[in-house]
């Protein structure tokens, strides 16, 4: 890898990750610890999820310009995600990095990774939160670099 090229780069940008959270919403639709919460496929799913992957490894901030942090918080509003569905989500990611044919060096695993288990721990926390006091305090798309 390039030092000065970021993950949204090296993932092989919004072609690739289009491609892999194509492949990632197939295999949650298709999954029985899933399925309680993906009842239907969200037309939409696969863009938002594309874009707020992107801006999170460097790229281009179009989920923040076009929908606003405030969206990824409502949709997860009241879902109250289960530790089993969290887990069997990033499992279901991380098999389809592979899948969908990207980088599969250690360090990028590894920014995945953190990306997945904080992301997937914020959802998580605001599915559940029955006040604005009870969310998370995050207000921004976080950015993920490379791992020390
Ligand atoms: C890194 C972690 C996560 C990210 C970046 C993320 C992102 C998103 C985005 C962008 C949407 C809106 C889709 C749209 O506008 O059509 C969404 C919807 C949703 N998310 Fe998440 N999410 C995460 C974790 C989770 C987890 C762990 C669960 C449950 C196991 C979950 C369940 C849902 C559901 C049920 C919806 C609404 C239905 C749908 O769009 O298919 N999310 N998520």
């Amino acid at each position: 890898m390039e030092p000065s090229e970021t993950l949204y780069e090296h993932a092989g940008g919004d072609e690739a990750l289009h491609r892999l959270e194509e492949l990632f919403y197939d295999k949650v639709l298709a999954d029985p610890v899933l399925k309680a919460q993906f009842k239907e496929r969200v037309p939409t799913h696969i863009d938002h999820l594309t874009w707020f992957t992107a801006e999170s490894f460097g790229g281009p901030d179009r989920f923040t310009q076009e929908l606003g942090f405030q969206y990824i918080i409502d949709v997860h509003r009241h879902l109250k995600i289960t530790d089993d569905q969290r887990e069997r989500f990033v499992t279901l990611y991380l098999e389809a990095i592979g899948e969908a044919g990207l980088p599969n060096d250690e360090p990028f695993r590894q920014a995945v990774r953190e990306h997945l288990e904080f992301g997937s721990q914020v959802a998580q926390q605001n599915s559940w939160a029955k006040t604005d006091a009870e969310l998370h305090p995050i207000r921004n798309v976080p950015r993920w670099n490379w791992p020390d």
